[in-house]
């Protein structure tokens, strides 16, 4: 569905030029749900545009839904439906028009534009809405129509630029519903950019990440969990010197990059902590090290983008969101605070 190569953007500035997307490469079978990650800045909506035929190339090729984006942008765009960052509705017309219009535009017949409209409005629950004007919905509401209006000429493909960003808990559970909903009833192929890690690892069968241009992961999440972070074991042993020997032990299990102490802590980095953990605690035993408490926990797709870049996409504040991605590299060892999962 999508065939991408060495698909470049450079923009010119005053001072020079930025190189927002620096030779993506990437394929997306029909139905998949991909999920494109990255810190502001990364090239994500860059890269949608040109996947999109919004926006030429430097250099490079691709082709989505079947057709060139460079020598057939028409026929990208009559397959695929594209919601952007910002409000895809007017403000004058009322909800069902604003889908009637979107219709004609698409060029379907009258009759089939009202009977696409009623469709859509069903699908994305919007009937109760027909009749308001965009300005009147709700944040989450007027998501919903950004997403009937991308869809209201059958796309085998949707593009979703952060669809669910600057919307509720509530609403955006909702839209994800009505994602998920979409893709079962009619197995569209969804690609979308989001800031929340945990949606993107909860919902998406494919996780891709971006950052400076470049694709630095592609895999499922759990997948790229396991491969590029893993689980993380903590233990608390007595004392220091304790310590210094369930690191040597750990050491010998996990290797020495992925063994950090601090003070009586002990934590180390492992593929699988099921299988590591039994194997671990009966080396400290065996050895005379007592144990205090002992607890796993599961990486997220934050501790991927840390072990790739040495920086955290995770804001401060706790919400899941993306952060500016501009922080040098976080000291994740040596610190006194650790968030969980931190090693
Ligand atoms: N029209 C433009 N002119 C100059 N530079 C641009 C232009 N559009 C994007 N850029 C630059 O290209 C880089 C990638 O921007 P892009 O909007 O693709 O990132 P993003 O990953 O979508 O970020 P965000 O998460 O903030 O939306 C950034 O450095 C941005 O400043």
């Amino acid at each position: 569905m999508i065939h991408a190569r060495g698909l470049t953007r450079r923009f010119k500035v005053r001072k020079g030029s930025v190189d927002a997307v620096r030779g993506l490469d990437i394929d997306v079978e029909a139905g998949q749900l991909v999920a494109f990650l990255g810190p502001n800045g990364a090239g994500k909506s860059t890269s949608l545009r040109m996947l999109t035929s919004l926006l030429p190339p430097t250099s490079g090729t691709a082709v989505v839904a079947g057709r060139d984006v460079v020598s057939d942008p028409a026929g990208v765009r009559a397959r695929i439906g594209y919601v952007g960052q910002k409000n895809g509705s007017g403000e004058n017309f009322r909800v069902r028009d604003e889908l009637v219009t979107q219709a004609r535009c698409y060029g379907l017949r009258r009759t089939e534009a009202h009977r696409r409209a009623d469709e859509i409005l069903g699908l994305l629950d919007l009937e109760p809405l027909a009749t308001r004007k965009p300005g009147t919905l709700s944040g989450g509401q007027r998501r919903r129509l950004d997403i009937a209006l991308g869809l209201i000429h059958r796309p085998e493909l949707l593009f979703l630029d952060e669809p669910s960003t600057g919307l509720d808990p509530q609403s955006r559970a909702n839209i994800w519903e009505h994602i998920l909903r979409l893709r079962e009833l009619h197995g569209t192929t969804l690609f979308l950019t989001t800031h929340y890690l945990e949606e993107a690892d909860s919902m998406a069968e494919r996780v891709v990440i971006i950052d400076h241009g470049r694709i630095i992961a592609d895999g499922t999440a759990e997948r790229l969990k396991g491969d590029l972070a893993g689980d993380r074991i903590t233990i608390t042993v007595h004392d220091e010197p304790g310590a210094a020997r369930a690191a040597g032990i750990a050491e010998r299990i996990a290797g020495p990059g992925a063994v950090t102490v601090d003070g009586t802590t002990v934590r180390l980095r492992v593929p699988h902590a099921g299988a590591a953990l039994p194997e671990y605690l009966r080396s400290l035993e065996s050895s005379g090290v007592k144990v205090g408490t002992a607890e796993t926990t599961r990486p997220t797709l934050d501790d991927v983008f840390l072990a790739l870049t040495g920086r955290s996409l995770r804001e401060s504040d706790g919400t899941g969101e993306l952060s500016g991605g501009t922080g040098g590299p976080s000291n994740r060892t040596g610190g006194s605070s650790h968030a969980p999962g931190d090693v």
